[in-house]
């Protein structure tokens, strides 16, 4: 499954609320059917309603997510093992976490997580981190894949303009494991550098396609 992706596209097909797409499954179906259509090599997904759509259609890999509150009341990507479950039950592949310090400051909670989301459900583990000290972390108590999801979203992180193509660079000499770039793609050069320079297993789009009132703002803003 993770070596399927190997130096392809992944396309983050998420609702927002507020958004015209938020509410109805159908949407990010739809936005999936599409990826599928232009060759990209895997889907991430929020939510067990939405994957169990895009999969009646969409054959490929399911990168699941569940936004959700951990038991702090903070917004966390998949908190807990039964938000994992409910993502596996609906036809996610792999399940992201949030791996960051910021989200999970102990390790033991980390590691807990990820062995059993990777034993008791039976799936790999994509670690969204924001640096390399995250990574490191992530790997110890392991996942099977780590992407710079969170990079510039933590306390302890700079929001670089684009996609942080440097640390993509440095999470490939520092694990083993596949890296893949997430993050502010804006520009298919950007993933072209990050897979075939830096050394990125394959690269997560969002906004850069799954949001057209961003990217109309984006031509707005420039008149
Ligand atoms: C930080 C965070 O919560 N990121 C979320 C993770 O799933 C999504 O809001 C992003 O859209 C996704 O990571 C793709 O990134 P971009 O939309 O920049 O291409």
């Amino acid at each position: 499954m993770i070596a399927s992706m190997k130096n392809k596209l992944i396309v983050s097909c998420q609702a927002w609320p507020g958004t015209p797409f938020y509410g109805d499954p159908r949407m990010m179906r739809a936005m999936a059917e599409s990826a599928q259509m232009a060759h990209a090599g895997g889907i991430r997904a929020n939510g067990a309603d939405d994957i169990r759509e895009i999969k009646k259609t969409v054959s490929l890999p399911m990168i699941g997510i569940y936004k959700g509150l951990d038991k702090r009341g903070i917004r966390i990507i998949t908190p807990d093992l039964e938000s994992a479950k409910k993502l596996v039950d609906a036809g996610a592949d792999i399940v992201a976490i949030d791996a960051t310090l910021d989200a999970r400051t102990d390790e033991q909670e980390l590691l807990a997580l990820i062995q059993a989301i990777r034993t008791d459900l039976g799936v790999p583990v994509m670690a969204d981190i924001s640096n390399v000290d995250d990574a490191l972390r992530a790997v110890r108590c392991g996942a099977d894949i780590v992407a710079t999801t969170m990079a510039g979203y933590t306390s302890y992180t700079h929001k670089t303009e684009g996609p942080d193509l440097d640390l993509i660079g440095r999470l490939v000499q520092a694990v083993e494991v596949p890296v893949i770039g997430e993050g502010r793609f804006a520009r298919p050069m950007e993933v072209h550098e990050a897979i075939r320079v830096r050394g990125a297993h394959s690269v997560v789009v969002g906004t850069s396609i799954t949001a057209p009132w961003e990217l109309t703002a984006r031509f707005v803003r420039a008149i």
